[in-house]
């Protein structure tokens, strides 16, 4: 039709695979995004940064200095996976690439949707749960505030300071009981205020405060150690948790297991007013175990990408990656973590697509 490339809506990309598997499930995302797209009728513009351990390596840094101002002017960010141990210690690739662009741009809402594949089972057998985690994502525990002194020596200290702000508290939290809203209507605020008495009894205080916000949406405080337990007990009794960083780092990747493995995990580090670009990624990492051997599960990270096109707006088209994932499990491929190939599950997922209307 005449006309219509001019029209055509497109998306300026920031791809950032990292490292190990992150190369590989990355590609299998673009290239499901490629295909989504030509069937949904935008246009993506993406372009592809090799910021890793390897660049680390080369340049002495993860990222270049005007990183984050690069990164600023796209519509998304899309990111596999960061760290390779062997050769870069985890501290330096995490807090040189990743936490910068989570502080960076305030993507304070990190969302971690956990529910079943069809044709998956979970090690554990959990059923029927449908859980949306919210992860507090630029302060608390990963505030990277503290400190070593007299290193090496019989009187070494070392402190590193949680930090917990009333405007990053409240923000999280309104954004856990904004989602309730659309879902279930229920929010559970996980902490450890008996024994941290400070930070999280601070955390239970402002939750109560928003709370009254919203007489639609109930609430429950759980402690952290108690919700682990809870998580795979009884799942299906949950629908938003809210977790500091740390929490709920450790809580997502629980989830994670009881969906089947980290390779089903999606997530997105939401910058919720658009002050600047929003970054999607799996909840794995590296997984220098398996890297290399094209078996990483791409399912977690093409979730992730269509949890991205879910927000540039191109919903429709988001709803058929997933309705093409599930499609796939059903069918008992990508089911079982390290049997089938990346490649072969990337495929299937492909052809899915090609069958919806
Ligand atoms: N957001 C991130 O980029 C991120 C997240 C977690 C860890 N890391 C980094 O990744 C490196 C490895 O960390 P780790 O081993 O603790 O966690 P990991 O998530 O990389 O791996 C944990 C386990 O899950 C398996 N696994 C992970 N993703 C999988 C997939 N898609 N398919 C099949 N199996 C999968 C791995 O083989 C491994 O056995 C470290 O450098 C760490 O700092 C980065
Ligand atoms: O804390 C980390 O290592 C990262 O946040 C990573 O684990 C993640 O879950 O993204
Ligand atoms: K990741
Ligand atoms: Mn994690």
């Amino acid at each position: 039709m005449a006309g219509a490339e001019t029209t055509m809506k497109t998306y300026r990309l920031a791809m950032i695979p990292g490292d190990g598997i992150g190369v590989e499930v990355t590609g299998a995302a673009m290239q499901i995004l490629e295909a989504t797209a030509a069937r949904h009728g935008f246009a993506l513009a993406p372009q592809w940064f090799d910021w890793s351990c390897a660049h680390y390596i080369a340049t002495g840094a993860m990222m270049p200095s005007d990183g984050i101002e690069t990164l600023r002017g796209f519509d998304a960010i899309y990111l596999g996976a960061v760290g390779w141990p062997e050769s870069v210690p985890d501290n330096v690739s995490l807090h040189g690439l990743l936490l910068p662009i989570r502080k960076a741009f305030d993507q304070y809402a990190n969302i971690r949707p956990h529910r079943l594949l069809p044709g998956v089972e979970g090690p554990l057998r959990a059923q029927g749960f449908d859980i949306l985690c919210i992860r507090e994502n630029t302060e608390g525990e990963y505030s990277g505030a503290g400190g070593r002194v007299h290193q090496g020596r019989r009187n070494e200290v070392a402190v590193e300071t949680a930090i917990f702000t009333r405007n990053g508290v409240e923000r999280i939290l309104r954004f856990a009981f904004d989602q309730a809203r659309q879902r279930r209507g229920h929010v559970t605020s996980v902490t450890k205020s008996n024994a941290q008495k400070f930070s999280m009894v601070f955390w239970d205080e402002v939750t109560r405060e928003v709370a009254a916000d919203y007489p639609d949406v109930t609430v429950a405080h759980m402690h952290i150690d108690a919700m682990a337990a809870r998580m795979v007990m009884a799942p299906e009794s949950l629908d938003v948790v809210v977790a500091s960083n740390l929490f709920g780092d450790i809580l997502t990747d629980l989830g994670a297991a009881i969906q089947g493995g980290l390779g089903f995990a999606a997530s997105a580090n939401i910058c919720p007013d658009g002050s600047g670009p929003s970054m999607f990624e799996p909840v794995h990492g590296s997984a220098p175990d398996i890297a290399g051997r094209g078996i990483a599960n791409p399912i977690a990270a093409i979730w992730s990408a269509a949890l991205m096109l879910d927000h540039l707006g191109v919903a429709e088209a988001a709803r058929a990656i997933l309705t093409a994932i599930e499609a796939t499990t059903a069918k008992g491929i990508g089911t079982v973590p390290g049997r089938d190939a990346t490649d072969k599950i990337t495929a299937q997922i492909r052809a899915e697509l090609e069958t919806l209307p």
